[in-house]
């Protein structure tokens, strides 16, 4: 992990708050992410879910429903969040801490955000303090909470298919 002993103000991280020049705060830490603006992924997209007719009969309004529901409860908590370089221009200068952490970025984000240390915040008092938990440890590489929709989506047609092939058994 990268160290750094330059420490910054507030005020003079609020000065690099342009594409080209661009610092944010996170987690009291400085970061230069002027080189990461224009590479910060775009939210994916989430497939929309379709199933053929036969699935929709009454037995399976439930099951239905609830699929519907959870992909209704994925796809609106990312349409909360925006991605690409806007993002980070939004936050260009100030404490991204809140913005980032929201987000649930995986190992691999904090990873690379690491790669982009310049300095430590020299806080004052009147700095704004982020309202979130300070990072519980180390780094590490193998989960990847990005992908927890996703896997969630998965689980939900998983589920939808087998109610549908024991439905077809039943029908037999
Ligand atoms: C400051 C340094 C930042 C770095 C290095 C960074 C890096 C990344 C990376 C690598 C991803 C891919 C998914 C992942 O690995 O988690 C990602 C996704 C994302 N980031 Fe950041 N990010 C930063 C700041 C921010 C900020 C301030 C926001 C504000 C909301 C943000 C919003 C997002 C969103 C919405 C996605 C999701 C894209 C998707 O789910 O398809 N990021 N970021």
């Amino acid at each position: 992990m990268s160290t750094t002993t330059t420490e910054l103000t507030y005020a003079e991280v609020a000065d690099h708050n342009t594409k080209k020049d661009l610092y944010v705060v996170i987690h009291d830490k400085v970061y230069d992410v002027s080189d990461f603006v224009d590479e910060h992924p775009n939210l994916t997209p989430i497939p929309t879910l379709l199933l053929p007719n036969g699935v929709c009969g009454a037995l399976f309004t439930d099951v239905i429903d609830r699929n519907w529901e959870l992909v209704m409860l994925i796809s609106d908590s990312r349409r909360e969040h925006r991605g690409g370089d806007e993002v980070l221009l939004d936050v260009a200068g100030q404490d991204a801490t809140e913005a980032f952490e929201d987000v649930g970025h995986s190992d691999e984000a904090r990873q690379i955000l690491s790669g982009f240390l310049v300095a430590k915040l020299k806080r004052k008092p009147e700095d704004p303090v982020p309202k979130v938990a300070p990072p519980t440890g180390p780094v590490t590489t193998s989960s990847d909470t990005a992908g927890l929709g996703v896997g969630l989506y998965a689980l939900v047609l998983t589920g939808a298919f087998l109610a549908y092939l024991v439905y077809r058994y039943m029908q037999n």
